[in-house]
């Protein structure tokens, strides 16, 4: 939905960063590491000590790096299979800091086992959630399907509420019963994303297969 949604207010706010970054002389790949680099460090510095104002206002600094890559590269019109196959491969190993810090925090002195097993049913179901699209387009198959939660709710969900909880050490009181709140809707939603693109797949492979046996290559349907 945000991809659909936000991504043409972001392009337009992001495109004269992404025209000076280019005047400087800066490469689209240059962005995609250095974004992800950033998103890691704030991710697994803060988050495991429990500071989640600081790091997620790290993260977000960095965050928006994965939107500019690719205005740079369309604006140089050097979009590439290489550059795609950076910036996916890259976004894993973002969200595998982000929510692997957390997990740190529950498995450490966050200390709660219930949290921790969401997180990292978080970090997993992400994962997969991506790798099906993947997959399924590696086989030929169109995947028309984003889902209930893709990878920018994923993020805005979790970096928003972990922002917020983190005023609790300033002293906003009970503020930080976001951040599991938060944990609960991306495992529900990822869960939900994951089978609707599980569904999708085995529908379009099987429309494929079909086509293909009832049409075999160069002859006539049987
Ligand atoms: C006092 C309060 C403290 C508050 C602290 C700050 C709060 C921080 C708030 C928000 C930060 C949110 C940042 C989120 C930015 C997300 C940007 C992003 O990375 O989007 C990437 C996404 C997709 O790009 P790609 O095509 O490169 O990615 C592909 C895709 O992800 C596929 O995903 P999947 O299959 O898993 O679903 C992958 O398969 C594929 O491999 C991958 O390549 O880009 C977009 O979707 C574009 C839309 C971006 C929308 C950003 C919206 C930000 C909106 C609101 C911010 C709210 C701010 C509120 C702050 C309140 C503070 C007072
Ligand atoms: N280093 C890069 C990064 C991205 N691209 C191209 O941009 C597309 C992704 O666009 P986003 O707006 O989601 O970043 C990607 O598929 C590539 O075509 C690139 O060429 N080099
Ligand atoms: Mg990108
Ligand atoms: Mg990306």
């Amino acid at each position: 939905m945000l991809n659909k949604y936000a991504r043409a207010f972001f392009t337009r706010v992001l495109t004269p960063f992404a025209a000076l970054l280019i005047r400087l002389g800066v490469s689209p790949d240059a962005v995609t590491l250095t974004g992800t680099a950033g998103v890691c460090a704030g991710a697994l510095v803060f988050y495991p000590r429990g500071e989640f104002f600081w790091g997620t206002v790290v993260i977000t600094l960095f965050v928006f790096s994965d939107l500019v890559d690719g205005n740079m590269a369309r604006q140089l019109g050097r979009s590439s299979r290489w550059g795609a196959f950076l910036d996916s491969t890259l976004d894993r190993v973002a969200d595998g800091a982000i929510f692997g810090g957390l997990t740190l925090w529950y498995a450490g002195r966050g200390d709660d086992n219930v949290l921790c097993a969401v997180t990292i049913f978080c970090l997993a179901s992400g994962q997969v959630v991506s790798y099906t699209k993947a997959r399924g387009e590696s086989i030929g198959l169109p995947v028309n399907v984003n889902g209930l939660v893709e990878r920018a709710e994923r993020l805005v969900i979790s970096l928003v509420a972990c922002g917020f909880s983190g005023l609790h050490k300033f002293g906003v009181p009970h503020i930080d019963i976001l951040l599991p709140i938060a944990l609960w809707i991306v495992a529900v939603g990822s869960a939900v994303t994951l089978v609707q693109r599980v569904v999708t797949v085995r529908r379009e492979a099987a429309e494929a297969d079909a086509g293909e046996r009832t049409v075999p290559q160069g002859g006539e349907a049987r």
